[in-house]
């Protein structure tokens, strides 16, 4: 028998070897008469030839191109590691979000006035043992990230994902700025730079009297003539129209309705009441949350808030499954450079929300545009038909968080759920979201919305409806940019400005229906209509 150096293309040219010859060496052995250059003798030694030729014709670096050309070929997940040329200054600081113990589950409470004869015995809540988890830190040793040694920390098991606590958790903002401190051995400290403002009850002021004023007529003719632009424009043309807009609008404070006071007859308000409504110059005058003067700053996602209305709608909403808690467990905990904040992550109500919706009608096509650690990217994943794929953009310096963070979790979807998503890590997201929509406009059925909100985040919605196809559905994640779209221009973010710019192009979008949900951090669902 002859065996020649197959093993360095591993056991595949064994297995495939021995299934070829095994049956010519049975045969050979009982047959003495059977010609040494039989068929299978001709078929061993062309192969034995074949391998040889290419052990030594190929250079190590070769083989290894060929090899991660096959893995693109049948596993287009990208696993290149990211080199940062500058690295980040500092070591990251950011301390694990450890939510306060669970409060006990609602409780099913019986009926006895209509049904007498059934007792429900209330549901004894979960008890909480506390467990000791030692996160260590990740391998480094491609990365120039520097992270804290090793950190203890207590999680309390079940670790609670939805709002539990009647206050806001413990969010260090002085931690994540400052540069001189170091990294924990015990549970973080709680420092509380902000004063939390406690959620207010906004009691409606009375109607104001809705006087047409040569003014308003002016806001109308300036509406025209943004209605009137192109069907796609640029975010130079948009942010003239939107400010000769809001400079026009803010003069009509006295002509607005800011509040129904009481429940009537719904007759859709006209044009400039509207626009007054929207306008911030009105809302940060109107505004009870915020102080005039200040940006407005409301927490409403379900890590945050300590709205009772909000934590009780999240708290009863279905929980998303174990694997993607685990995930945000994980982000959770991770280290990050200092600009970056596990926050980041889609909060759990709005991919729950997502999920209940793709349920509806099995999206085929999927984008996720903003991996991060890839939350929402395996969730959407999780949910697409069998035949569908998920294409998943992010910016190339961005992808090390899904490298060192979801990766891992991806491994816990099924090998088919796998094979279906594609991550473009390549270029930005400025150059790769435009050639997409240029090369497959009107395939998507299902869009996701969430990466960091530029100067450009409205070319980023108009290149969105335009690869949805007619009937498909776009979801955008963090409208409302924690309330700062409803503060005054004077004391607005960038990126509050370009979120509100987009909120405003979407709702005068005929192309679209939408709802703004104030879900999670601001959602919006948003249907591209069928064109009839
Ligand atoms: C809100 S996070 C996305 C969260 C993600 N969808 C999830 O499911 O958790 C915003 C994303 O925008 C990405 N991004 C893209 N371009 C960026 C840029 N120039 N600066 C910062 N972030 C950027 C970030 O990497 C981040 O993943």
């Amino acid at each position: 028998m002859l065996w020649l150096p197959f093993a360095n293309f591993g056991s595949m040219f064994e297995t495939i070897k021995e299934a070829a010859f095994k049956h010519s060496i049975e045969a050979a052995k009982e047959d003495h008469n059977h010609s040494p250059l039989s068929i299978f003798e001709f078929g061993k030694e062309l192969l034995n030839g074949l391998g040889k030729f290419i052990s030594s014709s190929f250079e190590e670096t070769e083989k290894l191109n060929i090899a991660n050309g096959l893995r693109e070929i049948f596993n287009v997940t990208t696993t290149r590691i990211i080199r940062f040329t500058t690295g980040f200054p500092h070591p990251p600081t950011f301390p694990p979000y450890i939510p306060e113990p669970t409060t006990p589950q609602p409780q099913a409470i019986a009926h006895h006035k209509t049904w007498p004869r059934i007792t429900t015995t209330p549901t004894v809540p979960p008890t909480t043992t506390p467990s000791t988890t030692t996160a260590t830190e990740a391998p480094t040793t491609t990365l120039p990230m520097t992270t804290p040694k090793t950190s203890t920390f207590t999680l309390p098991t079940p670790y609670p994902i939805w709002p539990t606590t009647s206050r806001r958790p413990p969010i260090t903002w002085k931690q994540i700025t400052s540069s001189n401190i170091t990294s924990t051995t015990s549970a973080p400290e709680v420092v509380t730079a902000r004063k939390w403002i406690p959620w207010k009850v906004v009691t409606p002021t009375p109607p104001l009297p809705t006087t047409t004023t040569t003014t308003t007529t002016t806001v109308r003719s300036s509406l025209t003539s943004e209605a009137s632009l192109p069907d796609y424009f640029t975010t130079d043309d948009y942010e003239m129209a939107t400010s000769e807009l809001i400079t026009e609008a803010s003069t009509t404070v006295t002509a607005a309705i800011p509040h129904i006071v009481k429940a009537r007859k719904y007759t859709r308000p006209p044009v400039s009441d509207r626009v007054s409504i929207t306008t911030p110059a009105t809302i940060s005058q109107k505004c009870e949350i915020c102080k005039p003067g200040s940006r407005c700053n409301v927490s409403l996602r379900s890590f945050e808030t300590s709205d009772p209305i909000f934590q009780y709608c999240y708290s009863h909403s279905t929980m998303i499954d174990e694997s993607m808690q685990d995930l945000l467990r994980d982000t959770q905990t991770s280290s990050f450079p200092s600009h970056v904040t596990w926050h980041q992550s889609v909060p759990p109500e709005v991919l729950q929300l997502v999920q209940t919706i793709m349920a509806l009608y099995r999206p085929s096509r999927c984008l996720v545009i903003g991996v991060f650690t890839g939350l929402g990217l395996l969730g959407v994943a999780e949910h697409v038909d069998s035949r569908g794929i998920v294409v998943a953009l992010e910016h190339p310096g961005y992808a090390v968080f899904w490298e060192r963070v979801g990766q891992k979790h991806a491994k816990k979807l099924t090998t088919a759920q796998m094979s279906r998503i594609q991550i473009r890590t390549s270029e930005s997201i400025e150059k790769s979201l435009p050639r997409l929509a240029a090369n497959e406009p009107n395939t998507f059925d299902f869009v996701f919305l969430d990466d960091f909100k530029r100067d450009n985040y409205l070319d980023d919605y108009e290149h969105a409806i335009r690869l949805l196809r007619n009937g498909g559905l776009l979801v955008i994640n963090q409208a409302l940019n924690g309330g700062g779209v409803l503060s005054g221009v004077d004391n607005m973010t960038n990126e509050d400005r370009v979120i509100r710019n987009m909120n405003i192009r979407i709702k005068q979008d005929a192309r679209v229906r939408a709802s703004l949900l104030p879900y999670g951090g601001g959602t919006w669902i948003i249907s591209k209509k069928v064109k009839r």
